[in-house]
């Protein structure tokens, strides 16, 4: 049987620290977000709005143009650019810190040339966090893999697509070892999310079913881009990210029956204020 560890408030009070005075918005990451069709612009509002609420210095959303408006409309601090423009993936992807890839992507010709695109600029020294509809193109096109620093965040049902493995059967062995051939970190996204990186085995146990609606997981990917962007143990800012989207929902859920993506966004700049404010000795009981 393998160890599986509690994400516990402690990392999360460790990872999130004041920020340094004499700090300039180039020192907290940039982070581009990809993808968002015609008929999923909302995924990469979500994942985009998180991000900046998140805190990465700077956000760029890579989408189809028709979201340009109602994205900016939500969000005037993230700049935008065409999906399907090369030229200028080729010249901003080399700037970029952390890449999140696929929410809302869709899985047809254009979104697979758009996969491939980023998976041939994207650098070593940077993170991918590959979720979604690009999940479901990896799997389905059986594409390599970049070399790079991979976040893969599945649902249970992506997880089944890319390894293979059913729901039922998706025990920590297994998904350890399909991980471990992936060369990846893996956030199996269920009621209680696993995290997979290394030779450790995390699991989240707060959020709820007020998580249970469209859009949650996107966010999550935003939180994640944003948190390995500014704090520098990147696999302790991964476990924060987890904890913090379900551990602000179930605060939001005290009173709303459904905690929609918008609202734990909009809720993240307030919650790591007190997480940055909490000392050691405040730790125990929170
Ligand atoms: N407003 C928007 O634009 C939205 C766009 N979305 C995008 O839509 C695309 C497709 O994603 P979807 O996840 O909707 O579709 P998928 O076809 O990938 O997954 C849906 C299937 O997974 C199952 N499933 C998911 N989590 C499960 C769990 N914990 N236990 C058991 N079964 C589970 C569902 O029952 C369903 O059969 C993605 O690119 C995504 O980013 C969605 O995020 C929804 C919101
Ligand atoms: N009952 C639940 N308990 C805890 N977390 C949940 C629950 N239902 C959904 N979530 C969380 O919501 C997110 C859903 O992600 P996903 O299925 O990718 O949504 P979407 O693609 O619509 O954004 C995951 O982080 C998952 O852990
Ligand atoms: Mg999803």
């Amino acid at each position: 049987m393998l160890m599986m560890q509690e994400i516990t408030a402690d990392i999360v009070q460790a990872t999130i620290r004041p920020r340094e005075a004499d700090t300039y918005k180039g020192d907290y990451g940039h982070v581009l977000t990809v993808g968002g069709n015609q008929n999923y612009g909302g995924a990469i509002i979500m994942s985009t709005m998180a991000a900046v609420y998140g805190g990465a210095g700077l956000v760029t959303a890579a989408t189809d143009p028709s979201n340009f408006t109602s994205l900016h409309a939500q969000l005037p601090e993230a700049m935008v650019v065409d999906d399907t423009d090369v030229a200028e993936l080729t010249k901003l992807i080399p700037t970029m810190n952390v890449i999140v890839v696929g929410p809302g992507l869709g899985t047809d010709q254009q979104a697979q040339t758009i996969l491939e695109t980023v998976f041939d600029l994207v650098l070593p020294k940077q993170i991918l966090i590959i979720d979604g509809s690009a999940i479901d193109l990896v799997a389905a096109q059986k594409m390599t893999l970049p070399d790079t620093h991979i976040i893969f965040t599945p649902h249970v049902i992506e997880w089944q697509r890319l390894t293979g493995i059913a729901p039922d059967d998706q025990t920590p062995e297994k998904n350890q070892a399909a991980q471990q051939k992936l060369h990846a970190n893996v956030v199996l996204k269920k009621h209680r999310t696993e995290v997979y990186m290394q030779d450790q085995i995390w699991q989240n146990t707060v959020g709820g079913p007020a998580l249970a609606t469209g859009g949650s997981g996107d966010t999550l990917t935003g939180v994640i881009a944003a948190f390995v962007a500014q704090f520098e143990n990147k696999q302790k800012a991964l476990l924060s990210a987890v904890y913090t989207h379900s551990k602000i929902s179930d605060q939001l859920a005290e009173n709303a029956y459904v905690t929609l993506p918008t609202m734990i966004s909009h809720a993240l700049p307030s919650f790591m204020a007190q997480m940055a404010k909490k000392t050691p000795e405040d730790r125990i009981g929170f």
